[in-house]
């Protein structure tokens, strides 16, 4: 049984005594966002119980916002502007840089999030959550742009996700491994439940919307089908297959379970570089990762590496337990050199009209 008293904001502050000194503004900040966290949590836990705002729109990605979307957005909006501690925020749901009003304080960090990742689900009352990344703003307390957001992910300070399941979780790096708090209803707290998460090595799971298949890159074709093939193909072992559709339940199950989650190029839309944006969802899912001891790349790239061009730019998603993404990080260095004839599939042809596009695979 977990310590009651090692509650997420304890953690935080032993955390930051330990490393070094006290940063008081990221304590609140964290504070902030695990508060609009529970209040997300409890809205989600309501469901059709909760009357919500019904008259929703598209959002700047041409999706259909739910009315959860809006009420998640609006609470993570609201809180982290009282709390005073961050100078802007980006958010899915928000086409531009949100900058604090007058007369609220303006803080010191930029937070950029996904108030409600796989919201797809909540009609169907499967896992969904909100993910989140902090970044330094930059000196001088002027009223950030869109250009202080587009930085590397390994500048993020902090990064993490909450997923409301059948329990409340926040899963935490800031930047020295991987912690998880479990919400306990009973006192209102996220306790310390799963200390140092490691992915692991072992595995034999892999995730991916396999009714993309005939859009994807031969690479990609090649280690979902040697997948299949299990113990008779050239993996020499059976694996199995899982999609939620919800990225925060997917990565969630790696950190416990090991495995790769998938969302790679495809041509669908030769335009979009990916389904998944860099800013709110690849890049706090990366850090994670990678503090877990796994792996996040684009196939080509390390997703940590990317600079990204826009605030809500899509890129391809491989992450997952270390050696299954190197693997498939193999698999697309191979192709690139014409190596691996036996998966030039037709679509993909040197004649082919979806040849990759010159740099989409770093995300546009
Ligand atoms: O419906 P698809 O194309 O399989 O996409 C599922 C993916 O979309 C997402 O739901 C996107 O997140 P949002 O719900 O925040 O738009 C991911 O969580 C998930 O991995
Ligand atoms: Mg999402
Ligand atoms: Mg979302």
């Amino acid at each position: 049984m977990p310590h009651r008293s090692m509650t997420f904001a304890k953690f935080i502050i032993e955390d930051q005594r330990r490393r070094g000194g006290p940063d008081t503004e990221l304590t609140a900040l964290l504070n902030d966002v695990q508060t609009a966290c529970k209040l997300i949590s409890v809205m989600v836990s309501r469901g059709s119980l909760q009357q919500h705002q019904t008259e929703t729109g598209t959002n700047v990605h041409d999706e259909v916002q739910k009315p959860l979307d809006l009420a998640a957005n609006e609470i993570v909006l609201d809180t982290c502007t009282w709390g005073g501690q961050v100078a802007g925020m980006a958010s899915e749901e928000l086409p531009e840089v949100f900058v604090i009003p007058p007369p609220h304080r303006k803080g010191r960090y930029l937070l950029s999030f996904d108030p409600l990742d796989g919201s797809s689900n909540i009609d169907v009352n499967v896992t969904v959550g909100t993910i989140f990344s902090i970044l330094r703003a930059p000196e001088g307390g002027g009223d950030p742009v869109e250009a202080d957001f587009l930085k590397p992910g390994t500048e993020q300070v902090a990064a993490g996700f909450a997923l409301y399941g059948p329990t409340s979780m926040i899963v935490l790096t800031l930047g020295d491994g991987v912690n998880g708090f479990t919400l306990d209803p009973e006192i209102g707290n996220f306790i310390l439940t799963h200390p140092d998460m490691k992915v692991p090595e072992e595995c034999g799971e892999f995730a991916v919307n396999v009714s993309n298949e005939r859009f994807w890159e031969p690479p990609v074709q090649r280690y979902v089908d040697e997948c299949i093939r299990g113990s008779t193909g050239p993996r020499g072992k059976d694996f199995n297959m899982r999609w939620i559709a919800s990225l925060v339940a997917e990565v969630y199950r790696i950190l416990i379970r090991g495995g790769v989650f998938m969302y790679p190029w495809d041509t669908r839309d030769t335009s979009r570089a990916g389904r998944l944006r860099l800013l709110y969802e690849a890049n706090p899912m990366a850090m994670i990762l990678e503090q877990a001891g796994g792996v996040a790349s684009t196939g080509r790239q390390r997703i940590l590496d990317l600079v990204p061009e826009k605030l809500h730019q899509r890129v391809p998603l491989i992450l997952g337990s270390k050696s299954e993404v190197e693997r498939i990080v193999r698999y697309h260095e191979a192709y690139d050199k014409g190596e691996d004839k036996v998966f030039e599939a037709p679509l993909f042809n040197t004649r082919s009209l979806f040849r990759v596009p010159a740099g989409a695979h770093g995300g546009v």
